[in-house]
């Protein structure tokens, strides 16, 4: 695996921390996002819909904001996210631009356009000139209200405004970077954005992405997302370039088991099981559709093959001689006799061998995209690899049904890794490390 020597070291992020009620309690570091944008521009709805997953359609009913209102999310790395009252201005924010990593500002694409730019161009040279390492991001929002035509030709036009009012300022400024996205919450554009937003605060996104790359050439996956399972945003993928059918595909395939999940938690299982259960396990039915099967179902025939027990995917103490298996996450062409066969729960302890002893459950399902009687189709694979993040890859059938045990068992390399990171990560923002 990747080394991860002096990460966390040079980071640029801006963090905050704040101390406990009282004073012993550590609250970790936080990495700021301010959200602005004029009144009614779709800062409150792109927030509830992408970290409360509020229905696009109900956002209609959110109350205009009045005060700065600062929401905290955790995911690979903990988020503060400020949304700002439509009126926010330099001297109405009260708390220097050096205090945050990134600002998003909302511009509505139907809107009257001189005022948010001349908005935005203020915020873009101050940032550039207090804190010239913030990440500067404008939402071009609303873009389902427009045709496509004209969509792109305001999109432009919106871009060529800003360059054009910076440079009447000074050359200088015109050189300043500034992301442009197309947003809508009525399909997985401001996903994406919020995505590629999220990528550039993650220290740590090289190894994930380089993660994802050794799972995709050892498991001849076309493609891998490392997704946040509550808000949809993808923390990483691999390098081959994201569609946005693909990833709408795979957002999908997220929130139908988001919201199935809730419905399979069984009463019996025990609360460490209950605590980290969310989706369904799912298994492709012979039509191809998934239907949910029970965790520790046993094949009722030798043809069968059974759902790898990942789920019950034991830690186990570190660096015992006597632990057995290969070291190194292997390709569906190599020669491996000993894990042929789906892996069984016992051979995936023995191949977990850095962790402090920690049961946990992680379900997995799978879905055929494209059923085809030779298995040339392709399947759409979810493992969920720690209580916030899932893996989701597509995979040819032909693969996943033959050697679908290979498959699981670079899954438990793969979350070993991402687990180690994340553990690293907490212990820089609880202030151990860095
Ligand atoms: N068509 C369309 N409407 C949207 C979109 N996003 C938000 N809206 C609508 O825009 C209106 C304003 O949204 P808000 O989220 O309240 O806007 P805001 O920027 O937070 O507004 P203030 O609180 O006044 O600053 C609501 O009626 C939303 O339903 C979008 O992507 N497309």
């Amino acid at each position: 695996m990747t080394s991860l020597n002096g990460y966390g070291s040079s980071s640029s992020t801006v963090l905050s921390q704040t101390n406990g009620v009282n004073g012993h309690t550590k609250s970790p570091l936080r990495t700021k996002i301010l959200l602005l944008g004029m009144r009614r521009a779709g800062k409150t709805s792109i927030y509830e819909y992408v970290f409360n997953d509020l229905p696009a359609k109900q956002t209609f009913y959110l109350e205009t904001t009045t005060r700065v209102t600062k929401h905290h999310y955790d995911t690979v790395i903990p988020l503060e996210i400020w949304d700002c009252p439509g009126t926010t201005t330099l001297e109405t924010l009260e708390t220097p631009l050096t205090q945050f990593s990134t600002l998003i500002f909302v511009i509505d694409i139907q809107d009257l356009y001189q005022q948010p730019i001349s908005r935005l161009v203020d915020f873009v040279i101050s940032a550039y000139q207090d804190n010239p390492n913030m990440n500067l991001e404008v939402f071009v929002h609303k873009a389902d209200a427009l045709s496509e035509e004209y969509k792109i030709e305001n999109f432009r036009h919106i871009q060529q405004r800003v360059s054009e009012e910076l440079l009447d300022i000074s050359e200088e400024y015109e050189q300043i970077p500034i992301n442009f996205h197309l947003t809508s919450i009525y399909d997985h554009s401001a996903h994406e954005a919020f995505s590629r937003v999220l990528h550039k605060l993650i220290d740590s996104l090289p190894f994930l992405e380089d993660m994802l790359n050794v799972f995709c050439s050892n498991s001849q996956s076309s493609k891998a997302f490392l997704f946040d399972t509550k808000s949809r945003l993808y923390v990483a993928t691999d390098a081959s370039p994201v569609d946005p059918p693909t990833h709408s595909l795979c957002n999908n395939y997220l929130q139908m088991l988001n919201s199935f999940g809730p419905l399979y938690k069984s009463v019996s299982a025990s609360p460490l099981r209950q605590r980290t259960i969310s989706p369904p396990e799912l298994t492709p039915t012979s039509s191809g559709v998934t239907s949910p099967t029970t965790p520790h179902s046993v094949p009722t025939s030798a043809s069968e093959t059974p759902r790898v027990p990942s789920s019950s995917l034991q830690h186990t103490s570190p660096s015992s001689s006597s632990q057995q298996g290969p070291s190194t996450p292997l390709s569906p062409t190599q020669s491996t006799p000993s894990v042929s066969s789906p892996i069984s729960s016992s051979s995936a302890s023995s191949t977990t061998p850095r962790r402090k002893s920690k049961i946990s459950f992680y379900p997995c399902a799978s879905t055929s995209l494209s059923p085809s009687a030779s298995g040339a189709g392709t399947t759409l694979t979810y493992h969920l690899i720690n209580p916030k993040l899932a893996l989701l890859a597509l995979l040819p059938t032909s693969v996943y049904e033959s050697r679908r045990g290979l498959v699981e068992y670079n899954v438990v390399f793969f979350r070993e890794g991402v687990q180690e990171i994340c553990e690293v990560e907490d212990e820089i923002r609880k202030g151990g490390g860095g």
